[in-house]
């Protein structure tokens, strides 16, 4: 047998977690709770806002980083960033080798009135309809891990519920089938899941070849404000970022200059 992609091992990991969530909470008793949840917040409006918009990630870990930060209180560090200025507020929910979790995604949507983004890897739509029971108001379909007839289920299952899919790619044909299962907002990873190497020109190869209405998020591989301005300059709408502020001892500070370089009259702007 082939060796298993890093994708392939987190998506079995993650499998097993949601069957045992599952034979908690059913499958119907998940769509009640979703269908009971406070009313989406409107993420599209938040990335549409002028400037480049900062998706300010709550990470303690990663595959290829390993332990990043602590963060024993994620409500507040998502206080920290919503005070800087963020767009939307991303929490990862892997728990195996993020080490996140729905508590987390709880915990800050306790705090914070933004936008929120389930980051985790969803693979049927109970993640779906948990993700809003948890008032998260976007989620994360990542192309590479989905059968074309499931990403766009998924897509239309997100639509139907109010909240925004933000739908992955790291190639040019994963992005074309971003599009075909009709994708309004597309994220471009500069890190490969089944790899995890980065390659911070993967937004500047895809994002022109994207219809000018389809929003465009750069993810990974943020330092500052210059990986900020080049992914202006190649189009981007928003940058996600994760290590660069959770490493960086002074989140409030790092997130303040990507949100001042992104809305500053000199940063290049996506063309409407
Ligand atoms: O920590 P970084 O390099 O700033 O990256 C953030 C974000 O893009 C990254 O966490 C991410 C992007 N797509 C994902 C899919 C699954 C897990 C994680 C991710």
């Amino acid at each position: 047998m082939a060796e298993q992609t890093v994708l392939e091992s987190i998506i079995e990991g993650v499998k097993a977690d949601v069957a045992v969530r599952e034979a908690a909470i059913d499958y119907q008793a998940i769509k009640r709770a979703s269908e009971q949840a406070a009313p989406p917040r409107d993420a599209m409006a938040a990335l549409r806002q002028p400037g480049i918009g900062v998706i300010a990630e709550v990470k303690r870990a990663s595959p290829s980083r390993g332990e990043l930060a602590d963060i024993a209180d994620p409500a507040d560090l998502a206080r920290i960033y919503a005070e800087g200025g963020a767009r939307i507020i991303s929490v990862l929910t892997e728990e195996r080798r993020f080490r996140g979790s729905l508590a987390d995604l709880d915990a800050v949507r306790a705090a914070v009135d933004l936008p929120i983004l389930r980051k985790d890897f969803i693979v049927g739509p109970y993640q779906i309809h948990e993700a809003r029971a948890h008032g998260a108001d976007v989620i994360l379909l990542i192309v590479a891990a989905l059968e074309q007839n499931v990403l766009e289920a998924l897509l239309d299952r997100t639509e139907s519920l109010g909240m925004t899919a933000l739908v992955e790619a790291h190639t040019e044909e994963e992005a074309d089938r971003a599009l075909q299962a009709g994708a309004k907002v597309v994220g471009i990873n500069a890190r490969n899941l089944k790899t995890l190497e980065v390659d911070r020109d993967s937004f500047a190869r895809i994002a022109p070849g994207l219809p000018t209405e389809v929003i465009k998020i750069a993810e990974s591989g943020v330092r500052g404000t210059a990986d900020l301005l080049a992914y202006a300059g190649a189009g981007a709408d928003a940058v996600l970022v994760g290590e660069g502020l959770v490493t960086s001892g002074d989140p409030r500070t790092a997130l303040a200059e990507l949100v001042t370089a992104g809305t500053h009259p000199s940063c290049p702007k996506p063309v409407r």
